[in-house]
């Protein structure tokens, strides 16, 4: 039938991935870790895309294409940034019944692709500060459990690569994205995050440091890194020669950053919102903000009716409301319901012969089910005001989620108590790699041992107590 056959809470996994699938976001792939991209999940990525290309557009940042391939030579360039990412790069070896000479990579990340020729464009001060990003596909060949939209092996993102003269205008842009990464989360998927910078240990090593908004999962109880903003520093300018001659003629290194986020973004929004009924959409990002169904009964005015939704959707769509009607005469209106519930589109409208005779509507909230009869006179602001609600509503209810699997510990004890509790922890924290490396050999168990996510930059006030202490 229509309905899942797992429910959320007992049976996460076969929850999400049923979920994926029967809300047409994924179809499954016959090569593992590779999934399709169905238009209810390419739409949500478009969404995101279309504000946040604006964003970096008004940063002065270019759109660019580098090839997808790239040589063994520079993608080995440096020994530390790749040796522990080798397992994970996919090669070309063939082409048609012949070897290649020399095997190409396919690019996991593009830093080795672009900057040997940052190094040859960047020449003067003039030339900085150089801002590209490219919106395309990386692969890496993950062999722990492929999750769609979480974990494949092939993925689309945004990646941006810029160069500056100075750290502190490199150190200005890194938070500038961050606080889009925020907004993308928090105002287009509803999810809360956390910025914050990530440990010597969790940073990407071919950097300076690295910040993160880093989301939660309650169902699994773990937080999961959200989008990644990199100062490099320069170490790539060093790797890559990437100079400059400064104004007094000296030459110098550019000081650069990188920054992505991906196709994850629709798991976690999925994960999160989701419920046993379905996928549930924020309506800033589906593709389908209203379905509008007809409820005939009997023979009573049934053309009436089906003018009535077809009214309706031109009215909504006139207001810059993604309205659609589902006037398919061969399902009822309650297969209609599970159906357009299962693909979570945020808002559903009916109209039966007592909503005509009372030039009424009725609406169905998705995310909390509440109905609401709508008189057609206030159509157009009322269900824009549910559709804000139902929005915010998402936010609230992830938030107060979240936050009830905050646990502040402050001894060992406190901390594996809470970790056993499938808690997200926030601890006083030393940053030493070393640290970090006992906590997590000593938290390794059936839970999965300890990972820190991030130092959040807004703290809790330091009891008066820890200060005399530290
Ligand atoms: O995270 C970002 C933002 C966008 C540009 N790249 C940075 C760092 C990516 C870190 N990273 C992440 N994964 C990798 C996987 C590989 F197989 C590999 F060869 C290299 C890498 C790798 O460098
Ligand atoms: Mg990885």
């Amino acid at each position: 039938g229509l309905g899942l056959s797992f429910t959320k809470d007992e049976n996460f996994g076969e929850w999400y991935s049923e979920v994926v699938v029967n809300g047409e976001m994924i179809e499954y792939y016959d090569i593992s870790g590779c999934y399709i991209l169905r238009p209810w999940a390419m739409s949500i990525w478009e969404n995101m895309q279309t504000f946040f290309d604006a964003e970096i557009k008004k940063m002065k940042v270019k759109n660019c294409y580098f090839p997808l391939f790239v040589s063994p030579g520079v993608l080995q360039k440096e020994k530390d940034h790749i040796e522990g990412f080798a397992p994970e790069v996919a090669w070309v070896t063939k082409s048609g019944e012949s070897d290649l000479e020399v095997p190409i990579a396919i690019r996991p990340t593009s830093e080795t692709v672009m900057y040997p020729y940052y190094s040859k464009w960047i020449r003067g001060h003039r030339d900085l500060p150089l801002k590209l990003n490219q919106w395309c596909n990386v692969v890496r060949w993950e062999f722990s459990n492929p999750t769609p939209f979480i974990r494949s092996r092939e993925f689309l993102w945004q990646e941006g690569h810029t160069a500056f003269a100075t750290k502190e205008e490199a150190d200005t842009e890194v938070l500038q994205i961050l606080e889009l990464y925020r907004h993308i989360y928090e105002e287009f998927l509803a999810i809360p995050v956390t910025k914050g910078r990530k440990s010597e240990l969790e940073k990407f090593a071919g950097g300076l440091y690295t910040t993160s908004v880093e989301a939660f999962i309650p169902n699994t109880g773990r937080g999961i890194q959200g989008a990644t903003s990199h100062c490099l520093g320069q170490n790539f300018a060093k790797m890559f020669e990437i100079n400059f001659e400064n104004e007094k003629g000296e030459k110098s290194m550019v000081w650069q950053n990188s920054w992505a986020y991906s196709t994850r973004t629709i798991g976690v929004m999925v994960m999160v919102h989701g419920d046993n009924k379905g996928l549930v959409l924020p309506p800033k990002v589906s593709a389908l903000q209203v379905i509008v169904i007809p409820v005939p009964y009997k023979d009573a005015d049934t053309q009436g009716i089906f003018d009535a939704c077809a009214a309706t959707v031109v009215t909504l769509s006139d207001a810059g409301i993604r309205a659609e009607a589902d006037l398919r005469e061969n399902y009822s209106p309650g297969w209609k319901y599970s159906n357009w519930e299962m693909k979570g589109v945020p808002l559903r409208i009916e109209i039966g012969p007592r909503d005509l005779a009372n030039n009424q509507v009725r609406a169905v909230r998705r995310d909390n089910g509440e109905k609401t009869d709508i008189s057609r006179v206030f159509l157009v602001e009322q269900v824009k005001g549910m559709l804000d609600k139902i929005q915010q509503n998402l936010f609230d209810v992830a938030k107060q989620k979240r936050d009830a699997c905050i646990e502040v510990v402050k001894t060992w004890d406190e901390f594996v108590k809470a970790l056993g509790q499938k808690k997200l922890i926030l601890a006083p924290w030393c940053d030493e790699e070393e640290v970090e490396k006992d906590v997590k050999a000593r938290t390794r168990g059936e839970m999965g041992a300890a990972k820190s996510l991030c130092i959040p930059f807004e703290q809790p006030e330091l009891p008066d107590a820890w200060r005399r202490l530290v």
